[in-house]
């Protein structure tokens, strides 16, 4: 007779997040998810985080807690530095005194974005705003244990969650703005949180870790090309009622005090041998569908 497999326990963390939730809402059956919340467990509470994980003892953890409102960090330093930077360095070396599998989220911004194609996992990073020095500071704690347990994903352009994004943000000023004016000097690749959700969910089948992935949605755009085709995509399916006039601006037009990388679109070709990519506007339809 042959024996039924156990399945895996998986720790979420930051469970109550864009990427979070969408990690349960496509949770694979053969996984026992725990997921908790910053409430339930604050990352920086290092003891606390410690017997957790000595209590629950995950053989994969998903970080997807994090510090991300990047206009903010540049006023919240230390928090988002103890969030992004410090608390993933004593979490990577928690999960490997454990020997457990962890899979941390991390982010285009890292890159200075004077690149003109995609950039490598090799690539260099050189942050130009307080929140990408954090997220590369904690990718830096991760590194540094050199363990083929502990993996950095980094994504883009994150859209798809109940909270704050650029999609849901441009759908609700088509909705009560006259125009809109969109930078369209900054360029990436848009990524549908599910289609994230989905690949950080195959990286379970991988032996042993790569130091770093890359995972969005395939295809390059400029903010403003994409708040085009949300509009046109909405209008199609009813979402938005009335078209508005959508104006290309520079960023020196837009009042920020952030400076956000000119390019940030970033190669995924080992992760797509992993996890099928689909196109970003297939996907932008794929979340206005969902949303209907
Ligand atoms: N959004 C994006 O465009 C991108 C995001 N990423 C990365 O992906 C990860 C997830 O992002 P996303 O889901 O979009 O972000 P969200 O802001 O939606 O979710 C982050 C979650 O982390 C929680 N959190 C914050 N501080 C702590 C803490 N000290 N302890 C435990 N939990 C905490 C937040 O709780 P609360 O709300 O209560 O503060 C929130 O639930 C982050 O690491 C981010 O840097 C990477 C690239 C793009
Ligand atoms: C709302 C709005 C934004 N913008 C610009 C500002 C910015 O350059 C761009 C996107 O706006 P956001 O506020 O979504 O930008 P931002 O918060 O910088 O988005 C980033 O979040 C972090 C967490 C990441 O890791 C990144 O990958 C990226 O998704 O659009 C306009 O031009 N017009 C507008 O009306």
């Amino acid at each position: 007779m042959t024996e039924a497999k156990k399945p895996i326990t998986v720790l979420i963390l930051g469970a109550k997040g864009q990427v979070g939730q969408a990690l349960l809402a496509s949770k694979p059956a053969d996984i026992n998810v725990i997921a908790l919340s910053r409430k339930a467990l604050d990352i920086t509470n290092v003891p606390k985080l410690g017997q957790c994980l000595q209590a629950l003892t995950p053989q994969i953890i998903i970080n997807a807690a994090g510090f991300t409102q990047v206009e903010l960090a540049e006023q919240e330093r230390e928090l988002a530095t103890s969030i992004n930077g410090a608390a993933v360095s004593e979490l990577a070396r928690l999960a490997k005194q454990q020997g457990a599998r962890l899979i941390h989220l991390s982010s285009d911004y890292v890159f200075d974005g004077n690149k003109h194609s995609p950039y490598l996992c090799t690539d260099s990073p050189n942050p130009i705003n307080h929140y990408g020095q954090t997220k590369r500071q904690g990718e830096r704690g991760i590194l540094a244990h050199n363990d083929t347990k502990l993996t950095i994903v980094r994504t883009s352009w994150l859209y798809g969650g109940q909270g704050r994004h650029f999609v849901d943000s441009m759908l609700n000023l088509m909705r009560t703005k006259e125009t809109l004016s969109v930078v369209a000097d900054q360029y990436g690749s848009p990524t549908y949180v599910l289609g994230l959700a989905n690949f950080i969910w195959s990286l379970r089948h991988v032996k042993s870790f790569s130091p770093i992935y890359h995972w969005s949605d395939s295809g390059v755009c400029s903010w403003f090309e994409f708040a085009v085709e949300i509009q046109r995509q909405a209008l199609l399916l009813g979402i938005v009622k009335q078209p508005i006039p959508i104006i290309p601006i520079s960023s020196e037009c837009y009042s920020s005090i952030v400076n956000r990388p000119a390019y940030s679109a970033l190669a995924c070709d080992d992760s797509i041998e992993i996890c099928l990519v689909k196109p970003w506007q297939t996907q932008l339809t794929q979340y206005l569908l969902n949303k209907t």
